[in-house]
């Protein structure tokens, strides 16, 4: 089976006003439909650089980017803009939901396009199984202000999922939570594994990293497996 992504020998040198600084090496990494990983290491060890690489903000300086088998190490901002509406689902530390409008609301500003917006009754189903999805539909009509944030988290990983992404990328997404709330929110995560969304979370958390299927390690600005999963 072709893996969702694959990354070959993937370099990143940042240049700012000083000297280069290489922050990844030579990252490998292959991510399967339902596969999840999670990439732990140490602060400032390039985590998030390496999932903006992945989620298409950022481009390699060399290396090989396949995405479900195409090469796309040095596609065009705009090619690179429609794959990740299309392929990608984000959810990050913070939840960035809109106050003034509802749970609902915010999840189905994720479906306008440059098409306009979906047919109201389709998009408001989709709206509705993405907040099923993460249990909690009841809160449809709510505000995000008169949420906890755990609720809010799991409205933000709702307008990530309802587009259907092939792979969900996530950062950090429990570092905002208390412990019990953020294993709910990674239980949350993982589930849409079994939908067959490849999932893969930057933490900093040990107890969250064991929920994944294989757990990788960011060192030297390389990928070190710590423990392997089904295809790795
Ligand atoms: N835009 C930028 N300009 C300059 N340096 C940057 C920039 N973005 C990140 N860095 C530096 O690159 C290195 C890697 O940063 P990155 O945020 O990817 O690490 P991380 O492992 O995600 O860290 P953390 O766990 O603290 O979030 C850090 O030393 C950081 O200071």
């Amino acid at each position: 089976m072709t893996p969702l992504i694959e990354l070959h020998g993937l370099t990143k040198t940042l240049k700012g006003q000083g000297e280069p600084r290489p922050i990844l090496t030579g990252v490998d990494l292959s991510v399967h439909s339902g596969e999840s990983v999670a990439i732990l290491g140490r602060s400032g060890s390039g985590k998030s650089t390496l999932l903006s690489l992945i989620g298409l903000f950022d481009r390699p300086d060399g290396g090989q980017y396949l995405l479900g088998g195409v090469d796309i190490s040095r596609v065009s901002e705009r090619r690179a803009a429609r794959l990740r509406s299309d392929e990608f689902g984000f959810v990050f530390q913070r939840f960035f939901l809109l106050k003034h409008l509802t749970a609902a609301q915010n999840v189905s500003m994720a479906l306008v396009n440059g098409q306009g917006w979906a047919a109201r009754r389709k998009r408001r189903a989709k709206v509705m199984a993405a907040l099923d999805m993460v249990g909690i539909a009841h809160l449809a009509k709510q505000k995000p202000q008169r949420m906890s944030g755990g609720e809010q988290q799991r409205v933000a990983i709702a307008r990530a999922l309802v587009r259907e992404p092939k792979i969900l990328l996530a950062d950090e997404p429990t570092g905002a939570l208390d412990t019990e709330t953020g294993a709910h929110v990674i239980e949350v995560l993982h589930s849409a594994t079994a939908r067959g969304c490849g999932l893969v979370l930057v933490t900093h958390d040990h107890a969250h990293a064991s929920r994944m299927g294989r757990v990788v390690r960011l060192t030297d600005g390389r990928l070190v497996t710590e423990r392997a999963g089904v295809y790795a």
